[in-house]
């Protein structure tokens, strides 16, 4: 069953159309990422689906709710870690937690969910005090007491140190484990790879592709990459002549050879003829960023 649908979504900035067309459906107990470089318009989808935002064209449904309609409802069932999430900073972890169960009809056991993210130590210590990690457990703390059914999860580990990045997946595992629909908005690959079911890419306001983190792989899969260090210097043109090559690029002393086919034996055939060793030789897989540049037509931090 779809907890969250989003249909034909338009959002405009006075002139500048963030979001342009998108449509998906998250199914329940997914994880689902919504992908895309700074400004693709991803912060605004998820906003729509919070209904912090009135769409200009298209639905949103959460949980079957018309959010045009009745946003009332939509507070009980969504939980929201707003990017930037800040307190006052003389606010406890305490105080926090307990402030924020106030507003909700049914919320979680907040002294339990302080426990799963390991603050228990910390319930007495001001937001200001904590470190970077310790406020992003906190706001997912805060976003998970109101025992939501659906959990929005913007720029989850934005400034995290690579450690406190991976416990921060470890958790929102464990959260998707408590029955949780997760909607994650994220430019981190890794982050996508990891913890994703499925995958919206987003680019510049439309839905570029729509599926498994594997899936979107597979799309570009016929793509392989070689990469060596010629022992003496060659001319690429003998190499992009070859029907299976695509590009050759120079990075320092190597050259990448990207292609598809049997592009291993072609290559290597052109390099004995030649009398050319290639040394440190590597076939490279294709991995989420290679398929999302074949996607979009750029890296996602271009
Ligand atoms: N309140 C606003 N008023 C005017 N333009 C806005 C507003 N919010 C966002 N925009 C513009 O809309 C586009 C989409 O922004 P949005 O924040 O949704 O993108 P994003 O993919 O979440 O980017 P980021 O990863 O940088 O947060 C951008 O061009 C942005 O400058």
């Amino acid at each position: 069953m779809a907890i969250i649908e989003v249909d034909s979504l338009v959002k405009r900035y006075g002139g500048h159309t963030a979001v342009d067309g998108v449509s998906f459906a998250v199914e329940q107990g997914e994880i689902f990422g919504i992908l895309g470089p700074n400004g693709a318009g991803k912060t605004t989808t998820v906003e729509c689906v919070e209904g912090l935002r009135t769409p200009d064209g298209g639905t949103v449904r959460v949980c079957g709710i018309d959010l045009q309609r009745d946003t009332g409802e939509l507070r009980h069932l969504l939980g929201a870690q707003l990017q930037a999430s800040e307190l006052p900073d003389k606010l406890t972890v305490g105080e926090a937690m307990e402030l924020y169960s106030s507003f909700y009809r049914r919320p979680a056991d907040w002294r339990a969910l302080v426990d799963t993210l390991g603050l228990t130590d910390k319930l007495g210590t001001q937001f200001r005090r904590l470190s970077g990690g310790q406020k992003q457990r906190l706001s997912i703390a805060l976003a998970l007491v109101g025992d939501p059914t659906v959990a929005v999860l913007d720029e989850l580990t934005t400034g995290l140190d690579p450690q406190a990045r991976r416990d921060t997946w470890d958790l929102i595992e464990g959260v998707r484990e408590r029955g949780v629909t997760v909607l994650l908005v994220t430019h981190f690959m890794a982050e996508a790879e990891r913890l994703c079911d499925r995958l919206a890419v987003i680019d510049a306001g439309r839905l570029v592709a729509l599926d498994s983190p594997a899936g979107l792989v597979a799309r570009v899969d016929d793509r392989q990459r070689i990469r060596f260090r010629p022992s003496a210097p060659l001319d690429h043109a003998l190499l992009t002549a070859l029907p299976e090559v695509t590009s050759v690029e120079r990075a320092g002393s190597q050259l990448v050879v990207t292609g598809t086919g049997n592009l291993l034996l072609a290559v290597t055939t052109v390099l004995a003829r030649h009398q050319v060793v290639a040394a440190d030789l590597r076939v490279e897989q294709t991995s989420l960023d290679d398929a999302f540049v074949a996607l979009t037509g750029r890296p996602i931090d271009a």
